[in-house]
């Protein structure tokens, strides 16, 4: 078995290695592609979490879209406030536009769940979400999640963007705890 790596007082086991990611993510850039063909898509995506696979998700789709980020934030440590926080950043016009969020992880929904109603209160066109990681046994809220790449049980993980107290983001691998 590979070595755990430790961050802060915790032990990571590795659990999604860097190829099953890139391919879970063109799996996702290519059924956006082509739900989208016709649409040009704005992707936001939610800092801080998400820049690794918005950046890999751009990568690889097909047809012109655009990129925006917006910063929201309700963890702290390795559990949920539960707060839903404001859109912060938000400099691009979104009325009319079909949105696509991009986030690394939904775990409870809280994010999601408090983000789309300030969206469509903008008066988007579309919203639907991508995410790397979906964790459905951990979801408290009835949302449609139209494009998880990969579900996970409920454990805490790191790495591909995702942290612990700040660390972990720069790993190419996802890790969890031990
Ligand atoms: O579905 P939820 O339970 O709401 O959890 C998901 C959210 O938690 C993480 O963000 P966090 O607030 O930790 O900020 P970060 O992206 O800056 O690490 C992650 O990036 C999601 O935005
Ligand atoms: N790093 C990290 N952030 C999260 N935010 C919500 N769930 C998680 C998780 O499992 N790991």
């Amino acid at each position: 078995m590979l070595q755990p790596i430790t961050i802060h007082d915790k032990q990571f086991s590795l659990y999604i290695p860097e190829r099953r990611i890139q391919h879970s993510v063109e799996v996702v850039a290519a059924r956006i592609s082509h739900d989208y063909r016709c649409k040009q898509p704005l992707f936001l995506a939610v800092l801080n979490g998400s820049f690794m696979f918005a950046s890999d998700l751009m990568k690889e789709m097909s047809i012109p879209c655009e990129i925006s980020f917006i910063k929201l934030s309700s963890y702290a440590d390795m559990k949920s406030t539960g707060k839903v926080k404001e859109i912060m950043g938000l400099n691009q016009e979104i009325e009319g536009r079909h949105v696509v969020i991009v986030e690394d992880i939904v775990d409870t929904g809280n994010t999601i769940a408090g983000l789309l109603p300030q969206l469509r209160e903008k008066g988007v066109a579309s919203v639907e979400v991508a995410t790397m990681l979906i964790k459905p046994e951990c979801l408290e809220h009835n949302l449609s999640i139209k494009y998880p790449a990969i579900s996970v049980p409920g454990e805490f993980v790191v790495g591909y963007g995702l942290d612990y107290n700040g660390l972990g983001r720069n790993l190419r691998d996802i890790y969890k705890v031990m």
